[in-house]
C-alpha cells in the first residue's frame, strides 16, 4: 500500500472513522500508509498525538506538511486533490453535484450516524469488552436508525446512489458502521434487507472490491 511519499493515516483498520478514509484513498489509488496507535494504552490522548488530532481520536491524517482530522474533511481533501486519479466520479463534477454528495454525506454525519454510532457500540463492541449492552439505548436508537432508513429507501428509489447515478463520498462513507450493525445484528440485517431499495444500495456498495479490501485489513 505504501510508496515513497505516501500519505499517513493514523489509527487502526477496524476503527469505523479509519476505514472511511482508507476505503476513499483505495477508490483514488492514492498510495497510503497505515501508522498503529495503541489506544489500549492511551497513545492517542498523547501530547504528540494531540497536536494533530487535538480531540484525541483517530484517524488523523498527514500528507506531506498539512496534517487532518475529522473523516469526512479528509474524504473530501482526498477526492479533490486527487481529482483527476482513480474513481473520478466521488465528489461529483461541477456544484450541483458536488452538493448533492455534500448533501447526503451531512445526511450520513447528522442522521444516520448518531443512532449508527450507538448501536455499533452496543451490538459489536460492547459484547467484545464484557460491557453490558443498554437494552433501551439499543430500542431507542434502533427506532430512530429505522427512519432514516425509510427516508434512504424513498430515495434509492428515485435514484441507484444516494447523491444520484454514481457511487459517492456519501454512500462510501455508510460503509463501516453499516457493515458492523448487518453483521451483528439480525434485526438490522432485516431492517435493511426488508427494504427493498436500501437492500438494493448495500448488497452494491459493500461488495466494491476497495470495501472488500478495507475488510481485509480489520
Ligand atoms: N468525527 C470523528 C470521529 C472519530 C471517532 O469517533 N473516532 C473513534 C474511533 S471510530 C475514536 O477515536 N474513539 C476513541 C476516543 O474517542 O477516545 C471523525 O469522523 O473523524
Amino acid at each position: 500500500m505504501a510508496g515513497g511519499g505516501a500519505v499517513k493515516v493514523y489509527g487502526a483498520a477496524i476503527s469505523v472513522a479509519v476505514s472511511r478514509v482508507l476505503t476513499c484513498l483505495i477508490e483514488k489509488d492514492v498510495p497510503f500508509q497505515l501508522v498503529p496507535l495503541n489506544m489500549a494504552k492511551g497513545e492517542h490522548k498523547k501530547p504528540d498525538y494531540l497536536k494533530i488530532q487535538p480531540f484525541g481520536q483517530v484517524p488523523a491524517f498527514q500528507d506531506e506538511n498539512i496534517t487532518l482530522f475529522e473523516s469526512r474533511a479528509v474524504l473530501r481533501y482526498i477526492a479533490e486533490k486527487h481529482a483527476a486519479k482513480g474513481n473520478k466520479k466521488l465528489f461529483g463534477s461541477n456544484p450541483l453535484e458536488k452538493a448533492s454528495v455534500d448533501q447526503w454525506l451531512e445526511a450520513e454525519g447528522q442522521s444516520f450516524n448518531p443512532p449508527s454510532s450507538v448501536l455499533v457500540f452496543q451490538l459489536a463492541f460492547a459484547p467484545k469488552m464484557k460491557i453490558k449492552r443498554d437494552e433501551t439505548s439499543i430500542k431507542l436508537n434502533e427506532a430512530k436508525l429505522s427512519k432514516v432508513l425509510d427516508v434512504y429507501d424513498r430515495r434509492l428509489g428515485e435514484s441507484r446512489y444516494l447523491a444520484g447515478e454514481d457511487f459517492s463520498l456519501a454512500d462510501l462513507s455508510h460503509l463501516p458502521a453499516a457493515q458492523f450493525l448487518v453483521n451483528s445484528d439480525e434485526m438490522i440485517k432485516e431492517a435493511f434487507s426488508s427494504r427493498k431499495n436500501v437492500d438494493r444500495w448495500w448488497e452494491e456498495i459493500s461488495h466494491r472490491d476497495s470495501w472488500k479490501k478495507v475488510t481485509e485489513m480489520h
